[in-house]
């Protein structure tokens, strides 16, 4: 039986098939008008945003092909549609209370039971996802928790793919806390040239991330299909032509995020970050399994902080629990070790001064491991021998920053 996480990504699939009349041939998800989807136990929760003004015909158009769809999917048992204009929205979110009833939302919700199932042949399909051009293997950075160093890893791994040789680029899609311009020492808004998003420049990476889109202080409440519609755009209006590896530094945990990078492009394989400690294995563990339902080859686990080593003594301390126990953890979870970072002074402090390890403190052993790490992935996966490829590849480019005016 279907999960319901696999079922969402079916949901959101298929409201990408459902076009929002007179916007030129747009669907409802690229137009925003979807807020928020939740599937529990088979039934597809589904929000829907409309201006008061907009024609009841097109409403009921958009929901009655909103029902049809989503009905059609296997193992969605019921599908509750509401849709609501923006005030009521923000209204809802604050926690207001709704106002008398002649102001009352677009539409109040309602369900309808998905009866007389649609033939496999006839039910949506996730997505299709086409590679980015020009770019030779994407590799995600993903930690089932927060704070486990997922970050300060997917940049040294960068550096340290480059260090060898590669050209990297570097993609934040770390929508809770995008933390890569405060890693690299990097600010400013991205130039936009021929229509796409040309990448920053950090120590001869290519990197993009929200960081350089939102101001610090904003607070993210972005939803499922708006966290999609973002990572849509950073993986197609962003010129990434040229690169041999592009590195996703994910959101921690299991949700939205992940389940837009799978089904916008190939992900050529997911690199799991943990420490030692009980509860990040444990979430590791679930971060893993959701990978292998979205079809994204986990290459392995890195063990961060692993150990302690002191300067003077080179005695070591264990401080997150002992790495042998993340190695019996990924051997019951037939993946290997791909390597171990030491928890070392040099790695936080390079971290805040934005200056990662790996370009601060070339020689050091932290380096060397990110290093190993680097060569591991490359040997495991190399990039495409045409990674050139696709170089000013014409796209059909539209709404940049539009997430933004939403
Ligand atoms: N090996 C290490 N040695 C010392 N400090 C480290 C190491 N790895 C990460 N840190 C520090 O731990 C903190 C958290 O790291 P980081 O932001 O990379 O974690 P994260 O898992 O990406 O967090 P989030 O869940 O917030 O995205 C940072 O201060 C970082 O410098």
């Amino acid at each position: 039986m279907k999960d319901d996480f696999s079922i969402k990504g079916e949901v959101i699939a298929a409201l990408e098939g459902v076009e929002d009349p007179g916007q030129g041939g747009k669907n409802i998800v690229d137009t925003h008008l979807v807020e928020q989807v939740e599937v529990k136990a088979g039934v597809a929760d589904i929000t829907l945003v409309m201006p008061k003004g907009r024609a009841r015909e097109e409403r009921f158009t958009i929901e009655d092909a909103v029902y049809d769809k989503v009905e059609a999917i296997d193992g969605v048992l019921e599908v509750k549609v509401k849709t609501m204009t923006p005030q009521a929205l923000e209204r809802e979110q604050n926690g207001e209370p709704a106002p008398a009833p002649s102001a009352q939302p677009a539409a109040a919700p309602a369900a309808r039971p998905a009866a007389g199932k649609a033939s496999p042949a006839a039910q949506p399909q996730a997505a299709p996802s086409a590679p980015i051009e020009g770019v030779g293997k994407v590799i995600a950075v993903a930690s089932g928790k927060g704070g486990v160093g997922k970050s300060t890893v997917a940049v040294n791994l960068a550096l340290a793919l480059q260090k060898i040789g590669h050209r990297v680029g570097l993609l934040d899609v770390d929508i809770y806390g995008p933390s890569l311009p405060t890693l690299l020492g990097i600010s400013g808004r991205p130039a936009v040239s021929n229509r796409r998003i040309l990448p920053m420049e950090a120590d001869g990476l290519r990197v993009m991330s929200l960081g350089f889109l939102m101001d610090e202080d904003t607070p993210v409440i972005w939803r499922g299909p708006i966290v999609t519609g973002i990572i849509r755009q950073f993986l197609r209006d962003v010129d990434w032509s040229g690169l041999d590896y592009l590195i996703v530094d994910m959101p921690p945990g299991t949700g939205d995020a992940q389940l837009a990078l799978a089904q916008t492009v190939p992900v050529d394989g997911a690199v799991i970050v943990t420490t030692p400690s009980d509860l990040s294995l444990i979430d590791a563990a679930r971060g893993l399994q959701m990978f292998k339902t979205l079809n994204v080859e986990v290459m392995g686990i890195v063990t961060n902080m692993s150990k302690f080593i002191v300067p003077s003594t080179k005695e070591e301390f264990f401080i997150f629990g002992n790495p042998a126990e993340v190695a019996k953890e990924a051997e019951r979870l037939e993946t290997p070790v791909l390597g171990e970072i030491p928890l070392d002074l040099t790695v936080r402090e390079g971290g805040d001064a934005g200056r990662p390890v790996v370009v601060g403190q070339p020689d050091s052993p932290v380096t060397e491991a990110f290093v190993e790490l680097a060569t591991k992935v490359a040997e495991l996966k190399p990039p495409h021998a045409d990674g050139e490829g696709g170089e000013g590849a014409e796209q059909p480019k539209k709404g940049l920053f539009s997430f933004l005016k939403s």
